[in-house]
């Protein structure tokens, strides 16, 4: 298996006037392509500051990040963000869409962003919508969904550029166990289909839909249970 991503010695300390906070101490991790890894820990263990830095939202200080054989760990935030909108797909705790945008120009603003035609971002649109299940609320404003519908509509915002990587932050952490699970069921068929996901959870249930667990501590890794 193609490594996808390799990390190496990843430092990140945040800085205030009063404090010092190690978030990341020398961490390293692997993950190849077509990988499925959860990443579990305890609060403040840094999983959050990982996942910035996985999405090139941040940069670490000090350490290296290679992303499909580039080192990005030094890119400048242009750089970072030309590489982050063809390659990356991000699912969040509270879904993250924009209230006043209805759901297909949630899911479109992706294809905006890379430059996509019109004509082309109704047909991916549509065609990613469909796939979600959520097509006949395509007119609706988020605010107007279910928690399980919003996020049907933000993994769709995910994937709409069929990004190679999708980067989950608890995706489940707002929805009952029934909405959980088919979220959970659509990143096991978008794995399936080829697509790397890397999701922070605090469920063991949720972790066993994944290839492996990554248990951090401390801003290090320190345990990880092979699944399959
Ligand atoms: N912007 C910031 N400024 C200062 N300290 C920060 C900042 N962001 C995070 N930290 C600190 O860095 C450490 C790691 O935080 P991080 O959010 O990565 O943890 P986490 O594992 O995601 O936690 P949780 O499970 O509670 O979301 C914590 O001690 C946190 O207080």
């Amino acid at each position: 298996m193609n490594n996808m991503i390799k990390i190496t010695d990843l430092e990140k300390t945040y800085r205030t006037e009063e404090v010092e906070t190690v978030a990341l101490n020398k961490l390293s991790l692997e993950v190849g392509e077509g990988e499925f890894v959860a990443i579990m820990g305890p609060s403040g263990c840094g999983k959050t500051t990982l996942m910035n830095i996985l999405g090139l939202l941040d940069d670490p200080d000090n350490g290296s990040f290679v992303f499909n054989g580039i080192e990005v760990a030094r890119f400048n935030e242009r750089k970072r963000a030309q590489l982050r909108k063809h390659n990356i797909g991000f699912v969040f705790q509270s879904f993250n869409l924009i209230d006043e945008l209805t759901v297909f120009e949630n899911v479109e603003l992706p294809l905006i962003y890379t430059g996509v035609k019109a004509g082309e971002r109704k047909s991916k649109v549509e065609e990613v919508l469909d796939r979600m299940q959520i097509m006949h609320r395509r007119n609706h404003f988020p605010q107007q969904l279910s928690g399980g519908q919003q996020q049907r509509v933000a993994i769709a915002r995910a994937v709409v550029n069929n990004p190679k990587l999708i980067l989950a932050d608890e995706p489940t952490g707002n929805l009952d166990s029934s909405n959980g699970n088919e979220v959970m069921q659509l990143l096991t068929d978008l794995n399936t289909a080829g697509t790397t996901i890397i999701m922070v959870t605090h469920s063991e249930h949720d972790a066993r839909y994944s290839h492996r667990t990554v248990r951090m501590l401390d801003g290090q890794t320190v345990l990880e249970d092979i699944l399959i």
